[in-house]
């Protein structure tokens, strides 16, 4: 008998829905609560290959987005539009796309308000209600991780993908265990399953072994024909076998009930009731409220109703952390298995709602939005004259919270050719509306947003708001970055700022790791600078990742980034995709130098015309090495409150470098004395920017070979009487920190040498075992490398997060037999075979890395995969140093 899946195909088929854009633009908008309990905002995470364009392209069918199914091969995905990721078949950016599951009927396509959610879900599948679907595609290449980690922050829910035959890699484990970071809830799709040496069986046991989590399999293939071809999958929940047509476009699915398998497939019916004892005996010891359902239904684990178990996965899927797995089946490129990953999402993975406060910081204080919104979580007393301050400011800006409309994370800047730079945003509290004018409180900076979109990929349709729980576009924002704050304040005016305390609320921002590789860029002509000079400056928008510096030696511009393939895009995009007409160099690694002994205070004073005008300023710097050999991976900025008494407060730069400013005649809180010292045409905080800028700019090009200077404390004193003139600008402040910092870093450097620091990276190997002393050998004897670890990946598990610390023994994990699996138990799982896979954790040099891949092929038979992340700086041996210091002066 044929019955139960037809019902959902014909959902499919019959609402062949057109591209939903129609609908945005006509539809009055619903409730702001009814939208955000019908929104799921999910990613797609993976390693690279694993299928997450193919997957995309499927859900966006299925959806009736788009007519015809796009293949990464040819070139013709949606998502995966810009021309260097068509080129190379890979994801570069993260592309948020908006669609409906299940789709919208075609009749109910202009009915006023969407579709009503029924009062609960007790009795009803979420999977039955259209809901709105914001998807971002992420990037599978360790050089984008960056671009991973600044989507995870917006997503509520995640689908990781797995390749089939390839298992748990190693970037998927990194993923995995960044999304865990953020307590996003995962379900898996083991896809590629209809791939020659596809093994479910082995996949399911890695995840609960590498991915340190119980796999509840919801679905096991279907492979037919006993040569293992794989046609369709056995549905758990609902005991039955769903046959996908093949060669067809995955709309003609068949459902198989139990009965009937019985007679004609005895061991695949066998085997779903196998599976669903194992998902029934899981759930019940995460849920107790599936131990009752259990009871109820006289301990028969098949009387259970599918809804009761989807409902138990919900509850298991969102405790944090999540330590029950749901895993889903299929082969996308096969248009197999999709259309139910699609209701998993749905039914499984939760709604803004439903997810933790979002956290903040508020002059520099941390806390959470809703705390912010209620005032009775600020009165808090405190006892300290800075915290009192503190809790002041915190007050001022609690107090004000009222007039708060709206609060936006910027997570993403793309430049589009037709619609210019569009700013993606993902809102956390009341509602963007178009011409609002929206404060940037990265940057102090107001600004008006004239049009909002909603992306469909590449494809735009214009909203009037962007709700609470919802990614939307901003168009005309002439400042806003990747990582920015957007706060919609009652009253602010274009040229305002909101009261002080609130202008300071910043969501959870994201550390940019140092880059460790460069490249230099010159423009072709001098009329090619203007332009190369833009097309850098929205590079950087877009992409925060990437680092500029101009070495004044030379003149050269050095565009630094995460990794060769990362500057190779940033390189294609440049001269392809914004025609800038320059001369780029060969990829280089990114050395650090630091200085080796102090100097004494320098005072230089500028005196001279800075745009016809005349500028003076005096600045006295003193620059010391700070006694670290390796610098700590501390990227963020972050200003050091000092306490009571004369003005002195430190600021921590990139690359371990600090910068201290002192003033003996000024207060640090009375703003009172400032104003007889500070001539009345500057402020203090500009004063402190501009040093600091100033600051960047001279420790950006270090004297010894003009890498990035690392490991310094730079001391600026400030004599506001002094120093100051009425002829000060910022810029002539700037310009002469710069200057005195400079010299300082000469003195020091002539009277003794600079010193070369190297990256290192923390290199995670996989191997099996076979290949394991060839690896170690050549990690450690002809890299050079440090050798940390050595454990099959079981015994390696990190501590940390609670969620890392759960073991997990594969041989108690249920997962079907593969077709041509050998033996009982852990066969095929690589876990327990004497070539069962290893684990090296190592500590190398960047330089010994480049081209890694090939090698660790060639010496595993192309079995071995490897991730690594920069470390740190240490520094390099005289020799070492001096073959770098030649090739530089090739370079
Ligand atoms: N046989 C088979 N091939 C697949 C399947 N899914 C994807 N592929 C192929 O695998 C390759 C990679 O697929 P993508 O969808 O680009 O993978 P991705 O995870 O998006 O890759 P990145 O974005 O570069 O990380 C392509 O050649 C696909 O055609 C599948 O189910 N079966």
């Amino acid at each position: 008998m044929r019955f139960g899946w037809a019902q959902c195909a014909r959902r499919v088929v019959q609402h062949n829905v057109r591209a939903p854009r129609r609908l945005l633009s006509s539809q009055t908008p619903p409730q702001a609560d009814a939208l955000s309990n019908s929104t799921r905002n999910i990613g797609i995470i993976a390693h690279i290959d694993a299928g997450k364009t193919t997957t995309t392209e499927r859900m966006l069918y299925y959806s009736g987005y788009t007519r015809r199914i796009g293949d990464v091969d040819e070139g013709s995905t949606v998502t995966d539009f810009l021309p260097a990721e068509r080129a190379r078949g890979i994801t570069i950016q993260s592309a948020a796309i908006t669609f409906h599951w299940p789709p919208i009927p075609p009749d109910s396509l202009n009915a006023p308000g969407s579709p009503q959610l029924p009062a609960s879900f007790d009795a009803t599948l979420r999977s039955t209600v259209p809901h709105n679907i914001n998807l971002i595609d992420t990037p599978g290449h360790a050089d984008f991780t960056f671009e991973v980690l600044r989507s995870l922050r917006v997503l509520d829910g995640a689908v990781c993908i797995l390749d089939g035959v390839a298992g748990v890699e190693a970037q998927t484990e990194k993923v995995w265990m960044q999304a865990g970071t953020y307590h996003i809830p995962r379900v898996i799709f083991v896809n590629k399953l209809d791939r020659d040496g596809a093994a479910f069986s082995r996949t399911v046991k890695e995840i609960g072994v590498r991915l340190r989590g119980w796999p509840a399999v919801c679905q096991i293939p279907w492979w037919r024909g006993g040569n293992g071809d794989f046609t369709g999958i056995g549905d758990v929940l609902n005991l039955r076998g769903m046959l996908w047509q093949a060669g067809g476009d995955g709309r003609d699915v068949e459902a198989y009930g139990l009965d009937e398998l019985e007679t004609t497939n005895k061991t695949f019916a066998d085997e779903i009731k196998k599976a669903r004892v194992a998902l029934i005996e899981l759930l019940s010891e995460h849920d107790d409220v599936m131990v009752e359902h259990f009871l109820e239904h006289d301990e028969d684990h098949l009387a259970i109703p599918a809804i009761q178990i989807m409902q138990s996965l919900r509850r298991v899927a969102l405790q944090t952390p999540q330590s029950v797995i749901p895993v889903f089946a299929g082969a996308s490129f096969r248009n197999i298995g999709v259309q139910p990953l699609l209701d998993a999402v749905v039914d499984l993975l939760p709604s803004p709602t439903e997810r933790p406060d979002p956290e903040i910081s508020l002059s520099n204080q941390t806390s959470t939005l809703s705390a912010l919104l209620n005032v009775s979580e600020s009165k808090k007393t405190a006892k300290s004259a800075k915290k009192q301050r503190q809790a002041s400011e915190q007050n001022v800006a609690i107090t004000e919270a009222k007039n708060l409309t709206a609060c936006a994370l910027a997570f993403k800047v793309v430049n589009d050719n037709k619609r210019g730079v569009l700013v993606y945003v993902r809102v956390y509290s009341g509602s963007i509306d178009r011409g609002a004018t929206l404060f940037n409180t990265n940057l102090g900076l107001a600004g008006r947003a004239p049009r909002l979109l909603k992306m469909y990929a590449n494809d735009a349709v214009e909203v009037d708001s962007i709700a609470a729980g919802q990614i939307g576009v901003i168009t005309g924002l002439k400042h806003a970055r990747t990582g920015d704050t957007l706060i919609v304040y009652r009253g602010l005016q274009m040229k305002g700022s909101p009261p002080a305390g609130l202008s300071t609320l910043q969501l959870r921002p994201i550390n940019v790791p140092p880059p460790v590789f460069f490249t230099s860029i010159e423009p072709n002509s001098l009329s090619e600078q203007k332009h190369v000079q833009e097309s850098l400056a929205i590079l950087l928008r877009e992409d925060p990742s990437l680092h500029l510096s101009v070495d004044e030696e030379s003149g050269q511009t050095h565009l630094a980034g995460m990794g060769d393939l990362h500057l190779e895009i940033a390189r294609d995009r440049l001269l392809n995709d914004f025609k800038a007409k320059a001369r780029i160099g060969k990829i280089e690694i990114g050395y650090r130098e630091a200085i080796t002994s102090s100097t004494s205070p320098y005072t230089y004073q500028l005196d001279r015309p800075i745009a016809g005008k005349t500028a003076k300023a005096m600045i006295t710097a003193c620059i010391d090495p700070v006694d670290d050999s390796a610098v700590i991976l501390g990227v963020k900025e972050q200003e050091e409150d000092a306490e009571d008494g004369p003005f002195e407060t430190s600021i921590k730069l990139p690359d371990n470098n600090t910068l201290h400013i002192s003033h003996r005649n000024l207060s640090r809180h009375d703003s009172a004395s400032h104003k007889n010292h500070i001539p009345p045409h500057l402020s203090l905080p500009g004063i402190l920017h501009s040093i600091q800028a100033g600051a960047s700019a001279a420790l950006a090009r270090g004297p010894f070979n003009g890498f990035p200077v690392a490991n310094a404390c730079v001391s600026i004193e400030l004599d506001a009487q002094a120093h100051l003139f009425p002829e000060t600008s910022p810029t002539a402040i700037s310009m002469a920190t710069r200057a005195a910092i400079s010299h300082a870093l000469r003195t020091s450097c002539a009277a003794t040498p600079a010193v070369l620091m190297e990256p290192v990276m923390q290199v995670t190997v996989y191997v099996n075992e076979s290949s394991l002393g060839a690896v170690v050998q050549d990690l450690s004897s002809a890299r050079g490398g440090q050798v940390l670890s050595l454990d099959s990946p079981i015994s390696s598990i990190p501590t940390g997060s609670s969620e890392n610390e759960l073991r997990i023994d594969p041989s108690l994990i249920y997962a079907p037999p593969d077709p041509f699996a050998s033996g009982t138990g852990d066969a095929g799982s690589g876990l327990a075979d004497a070539d069962a896979q290893r684990q090296i954790v190592a500590r190398v040099p960047l330089k010994e890395m480049v081209g890694y891949l090939n090698h660790l092929r060639a010496l595993t038979g192309g079995r071995g995969t490897f991730v690594m992340s920069v470390d740190g700086f240490e520094r390099m041996g005289s020799q070492r140093q001096k073959e770098v210091v030649e090739r530089m002066r090739e370079f």
